[in-house]
């Protein structure tokens, strides 16, 4: 955090300083007051005339710094947010997808908006609150001194009072902070669950029960803020009773030394408002200290995830791909269970696989892995002779793609869905198009590549945004492709269609993860994988695997009857 206080120094320090002056200027009035009443006692109209014009331009110079440090306030708080949401989310992109799954996406969620909001109110206005509040602090006690400097000394002293408050809070106000924030964090999970199982909710007829699961929700959360504004109303009253008694001790003691003349009424008057300035500041730092104390657990947890350097695959690694990748005795487990038992493969440059299994099998693990999801296997892997570990993500993107069963749609353009945002040669989009099988579809559509693709593609089928998928992988262009049941949706002449010219693109090295044991399409593939519990229980061509007739013989076998 503090970074993000130092990248804007400047705004920074412009804010502090119209916040300083603004708030020095305040207590003009106290001493306006003191020379009107003098004037007043002494019946001299020529300087309550001069005090008169004075005061309007004082007025209008109090004016000018009031708005002018509100503004430099507000471009300050306008800087350091949008710059710190901009590093949560590029932070965000800097996670490995496995370790991006870990969490709720809501969670990241809420931490870019109910922790960022909190933050924003409870702790960058709040510093400088505190320096506008701590410098008029400074500038009343210094004039209270030079009024008088024993009133003012049993002032500073009793100001100590509220100033200790906080400190006796400290630990119940963060605590109920951090509660209140996680059951916001909690709500926007459950929100983020119901929105996203609308059609699973109405069509079950579970409406009842995910109302009174939400108002539950809904109920803890704002308990949970009841309970927080509790401890920090009984923390505000404290302060502000004891500035009270304080108050009134000090206006006591002025009004002593008036009644015995040794002090003018002039002089009283303007005591009586800097204690007003005084105390105002006091209480108003102790709820700020408490205010900024009860996030700090929040400011932590945003502060870790910021600095968090060894989730980030930064490494500027520059690997090609021009041999092989190696699997030697990879083994993978999900917490205490085991999914894949000492795989040792070998995927050659240009070479099509098939990795057939049973459903549970470890199919999309080895895949998954073999793309880097995962980085936390026993073994090794090797892209060409360099350790897939220390390539980074960005790297191995640019030389492999995965196409998922379920596919993402962007709220864009057809071409822009296709391209992903990125510049490619006509002649390339066309190509991915056509093999992708997205020409028949684009042609239906009255506005073609430029229609719009909405809500993550509602308005495409289930196998339309399979062909999307492939198009975005085939444009690409890289070298090696992993599918992962990527034509489950389509009809099986269509899936075939897009198989088979996938499969006869020379230089790609395929490797694709299937349900559909098609003979004419498993006939295509250099080697078939067959997995079952973790395990390579056989490898070959088609015609190998078929007269040893063992696994794959029976999948197949299985299949067709
Ligand atoms: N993220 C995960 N967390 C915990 N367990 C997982 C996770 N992903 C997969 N598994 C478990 O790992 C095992 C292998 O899953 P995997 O998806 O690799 O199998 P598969 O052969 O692709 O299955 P299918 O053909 O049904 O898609 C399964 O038992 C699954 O429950």
């Amino acid at each position: 955090m503090r970074k993000i206080i130092i990248k804007y120094k400047m705004s920074f320090a412009v804010a502090i300083l119209l916040t300083i002056l603004d708030s020095s200027l305040q207590i003009g009035v106290a001493f306006f007051m003191k020379f009107i009443t003098d004037a007043t006692i002494s019946k001299n109209m020529d300087l309550l005339f001069k005090l008169a014009i004075l005061a309007s331009l004082f007025f209008i110079l109090q004016f000018i710094f009031y708005f002018i440090s509100r503004v430099a306030r507000a471009k300050y708080i306008q800087n350091v947010i949008g710059f710190l949401r901009e590093n949560i989310f590029e932070q965000l992109f800097k996670l490995q997808i496995n370790d991006f799954h870990k969490k709720n996406s809501a969670e990241y969620i809420s931490m870019l908006s109910n922790d960022v909001k909190l933050l924003e109110e409870s702790y960058f206005e709040k510093v400088l609150d505190l320096v506008a509040m701590s410098s008029q602090l400074i500038v009343t006690s210094l004039a209270l001194i030079w009024i008088h400097p024993f009133v003012a000394l049993i002032a500073i002293l009793l100001n100590l009072l509220p100033l200790a408050i906080p400190g006796a809070f400290n630990k119940k106000m963060d605590n109920s902070k951090k509660i209140y924030s996680d059951s916001m964090m909690t709500y926007t999970e459950k929100l983020k669950d119901y929105f996203d199982g609308f059609e699973v909710i109405k069509s079950f007829n579970i409406e009842k029960e995910l109302i009174r699961s939400h108002n539950i929700s809904n109920k803890r959360q704002e308990k949970n803020k009841f309970s927080f504004v509790l401890i920090e109303s009984l923390m505000n009253a404290l302060s502000f009773s004891s500035a009270f008694f304080i108050m009134v001790i000090v206006f006591a003691l002025a009004a002593f030394y008036s009644i015995n003349g040794s002090v003018e009424l002039g002089t009283m008057v303007a005591v009586i408002m800097l204690v007003n300035y005084l105390v105002v500041p006091i209480v108003e730092i102790s709820y700020i200290i408490g205010d900024m104390n009860s996030v700090k657990s929040i400011k932590n947890k945003i502060d870790e995830f910021l600095n968090a350097k060894e989730i980030c695959n930064e490494n500027n690694s520059n690997a090609t791909f021009n041999n092989s990748i190696i699997l030697k005795d990879i083994s993978y487990s999900f917490e205490d269970t085991k999914v894949l038992n000492k795989i040792n493969l070998k995927l050659e440059k240009g070479k099509k696989y098939a990795i057939v299994g049973g459903s549970g099998s470890g199919k999309t693990t080895l895949a998954k892995l073999i793309l880097g999801y995962y980085d936390d296997y026993d073994g090794l892997i090797k892209l060409d002779d360099i350790n897939m570990n220390s390539i980074s993500d960005f790297n191995r993107y640019n030389i492999m793609t995965m196409i998922h069963q379920n596919v993402f749609m962007f709220d864009d353009s057809i071409i822009n869905n296709i391209c992903l945002y990125k510049k490619y040669e006509e002649k390339y989009i066309e190509e991915a198009i056509n093999k992708s099988g997205l020409d028949k579809v684009i042609t239906s559509l009255l506005e073609g590549r430029n229609a719009r693709i909405i809500d993550n593609g509602k308005n495409f089928s289930g196998g339309e945004k399979q062909r999307f998928a492939i198009a975005r992988a085939l444009v690409k262009k890289t070298n090696i492709l992993i599918m992962d049941e990527a034509t489950s949706s389509l009809d099986i002449e269509t899936a075939s269609d897009i198989e088979k010219s996938i499969l006869t693109i020379d230089d790609l090295t395929a490797i694709v993860v299937t349900h559909k044991l098609n003979k004419s399409i498993l006939k295509m593939y250099d080697e078939i994988i067959v997995l079952d519990d973790g395990k390579i229980i056989e490898a070959g061509t088609y015609d190998e695997l078929m007269d040893k007739k063992e696994m794959f013989y029976a999948l197949l076998k299985m299949a067709t009857n």
